[in-house]
């Protein structure tokens, strides 16, 4: 792995983004459809991914391909990198790309990073619109051995071979997202807690699918994240992941049976069915635009408390 082009990266970057931004405390992930959450930066420089070697080009309606300096909060405010676009493993890029933007972040000093994405509810007690502080996660196809960004050779010996993710969510920034939610006056219910299940994507959840995950535990699934968190964590960094609920997985009590309906049909007394619920990639931009605002301001409460570390 030693073929990582940091040094190549970092000297771009180094070239084109003024000093007192090039030192970012605090890292952001942009999920689908929420890359306006770099709309609170002032003195922003972006920099598109065609321009670092080692990123990919994010093709996914609702992610933008670049990586915004700026600073935020009063005063000189605080320096943060906001990564307006991720790679998903379902567009072919390899895992060692998915989270190679994370180590570059790492590289240039961010130590607390807030990862948002969008996802659908397995647990029927989240609404449309809440946004989920996640507390653990399960990575479905880690099950399988495969999928896991620190697969194969380490990029470090100073790094851990077996990474222990019994602490991956940082208790500190989650802490401070519920402080944030009362200092802005959030309802009770807007923001919750709860378990992210990874899976690859990008068809969305069979009902099958969607029963097995809620009964391993899961409250929200999603095609991301897991992989960033987790090179996160190698990393040393601290991490909070924001998961903002854009529709519930259709988990139905029981399955329509056709036998049952010809049967009634070929007795003259037909049963009424209601269709099937889908879900598309423009319902779930559709939420993230509604809750654009709110997430911003989140995001940009928790960074302002970010103690400087
Ligand atoms: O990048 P995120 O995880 O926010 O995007 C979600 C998962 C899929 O990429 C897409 C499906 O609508 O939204
Ligand atoms: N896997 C998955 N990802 C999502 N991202 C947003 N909604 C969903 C969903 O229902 N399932």
């Amino acid at each position: 792995m030693s073929e990582l082009p940091f040094a190549s990266t970092l000297s771009t970057l180094a070239r084109l983004v003024p000093a007192k931004l090039l030192k970012p405390r605090v890292g952001i992930v942009c999920g689908s459809g929420l890359s306006t959450l770099a709309s609170s930066l002032r003195d922003v420089v972006e920099v598109p991914y065609n321009q670092l070697e080692g990123f990919g080009k994010s093709t996914v309606v609702g992610h933008k391909s670049s990586l915004a300096f700026g600073l935020i909060g009063p005063g000189e405010g605080i320096p943060v990198v906001v990564m307006l676009g991720r790679f998903h493993p379902y567009e072919g890029h390899p895992l060692s790309t998915v989270v190679y933007p994370i180590r570059v972040l790492a590289r240039l000093g961010v130590k607390n990073l807030i990862i948002t994405n969008a996802s659908g509810a397995l647990n029927p007690n989240l609404a449309v619109g809440t946004i989920v502080v996640i507390q653990d996660h399960l990575a479905i196809p880690n099950l399988t051995g495969h999928l896991n960004p620190v697969f194969g050779p380490q990029l470090s010996p100073d790094y851990p071979r077996f990474l222990p993710l019994s602490d991956a969510y940082s208790v500190k920034l989650r802490r401070l997202a519920f402080l944030a939610a009362n200092k802005l006056g959030l309802a009770e219910d807007a923001l919750a807690e709860g378990v992210y299940a990874w899976v690859s994507g990008p068809t969305y959840e069979t009902p099958a699918e969607g029963r097995f995950l809620r009964s391993a535990g899961a409250d929200v699934v999603g095609m991301s994240t897991v992989p960033e968190v987790v090179a996160a964590r190698e990393e040393g960094m601290e991490v909070m992941v924001l998961s903002l609920v854009t529709n519930a997985v259709v988990i139905p009590e029981s399955y329509r049976s056709i036998k049952a309906e010809i049967k009634a049909e070929l007795a003259g007394k037909p049963i009424e069915q209601a269709p099937v619920q889908t879900v598309s990639h423009d319902e779930v931009l559709a939420v993230g635009k509604q809750k654009a605002e709110v997430m911003k301001n989140l995001v940009a409460n928790i960074i302002e408390n970010v103690s400087s570390d």
